[in-house]
């Protein structure tokens, strides 16, 4: 299986509109892979999509993703939900009598489906998908798998329990895929050793490479959301053979090329660990 990142970034994407940063200012010159778009994974082989963010159309465009025959959501939040009407666009027939549509699969974990009745018009918005014919949708209990294509899908459910990583596991292959929220999770020890995981880098609480506090002590996000320390000590459980971080906040504050000097820092430390960007594709 192949892993397309469609988007690296998190709720405040790179550049920021407005934002005069150096971080952004250098993201609008330079383009990919120092500007970030919203969090989107796509899986190649399962043909499955994780996540639509709002930049989800430009990111199908600019992608290798040939066709999508699932799509899942890893929770309810806008950052990775709010491009959801992609589902119409991709599938619909609008001149066509009668339509020829081709309805793709949506599956959902029992949370997220759950979550989607009460925030953001998300259960709605896919029954009137559904009513069109331009979704299927199926809803997973916790500890049931999805196949697509020979790939075994599996939602994980997290620490912060409204919110699930995937494990994706295909002939010898497995990876494991969490688009947010790491705060609090340890990792099952049936997970050790997957072959790729995917986390997000989690917030900069000190400067990676100058060891500088960012985050005052007490900013009350420090107890909501996984720092980077807390992420590299959930990679010590995880013990993948790779790890490649993703949703990274433009609030951090950290450009492409300081990235580069991290992950250089933690290859010294004998850390298989890098920073994905936009349109990287990875063979697991
Ligand atoms: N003070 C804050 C608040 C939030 N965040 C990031 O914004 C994201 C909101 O949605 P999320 O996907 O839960 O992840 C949050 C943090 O990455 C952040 O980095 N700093």
């Amino acid at each position: 299986m192949k892993i397309e990142f469609l988007g690296t970034g998190g709720a405040v994407t790179i550049p920021r509109p407005m934002c005069r940063c150096h971080v952004c200012v250098e993201a609008r010159k330079r383009g990919v892979p120092y500007s970030r778009s919203g969090p989107g994974v796509y899986v190649h082989g399962p043909n499955l999509l994780i996540d639509t963010s709002e930049d989800i159309y430009m990111q199908l465009n600019r992608s290798g993703v040939e066709r999508i025959d699932a799509v899942t959501y890893s929770h309810w939040h806008p950052d990775h939900v709010m491009g959801r009407r992609v589902l119409e666009s991709m599938s619909g027939d609008f001149r066509r009598w009668p339509p020829d549509v081709k309805p793709c699969d949506v599956i959902l974990p029992e949370q997220v489906a759950a979550d989607f009745e009460e925030r953001l018009a998300g259960a709605e918005h896919l029954r009137y998908f559904e009513s069109q014919g331009f979704i299927r949708q199926r809803t997973l209990t916790d500890g049931e798998s999805y196949s697509s294509n020979g790939a075994v899908i599996t939602p994980i459910r997290l620490a912060e329990d409204y919110v699930y990583a995937f494990s994706i596991a295909e002939s010898d292959k497995r990876a494991l895929i969490a688009m947010d929220e790491m705060f609090g999770w340890v990792p099952d020890p049936d997970l050790a050793g997957v072959d790729l995981a995917v986390l997000p880098a989690g917030i900069f609480e000190h400067h990676p490479i100058t060891g500088e506090r960012q985050i005052h002590e007490a900013h009350p996000v420090l107890k909501m959301e996984a720092t980077f320390a807390q992420t590299l000590a959930i990679i010590e459980r995880l013990n993948p053979r790779l790890t490649l971080l993703t949703h990274i906040e433009e609030m951090d504050g950290l450009g492409y090329d300081d990235l580069q000097q991290v992950e250089a820092l933690l290859a010294e430390s004998g850390r298989n660990i890098k920073f994905a960007y936009d349109t990287l594709v990875v063979e697991v």
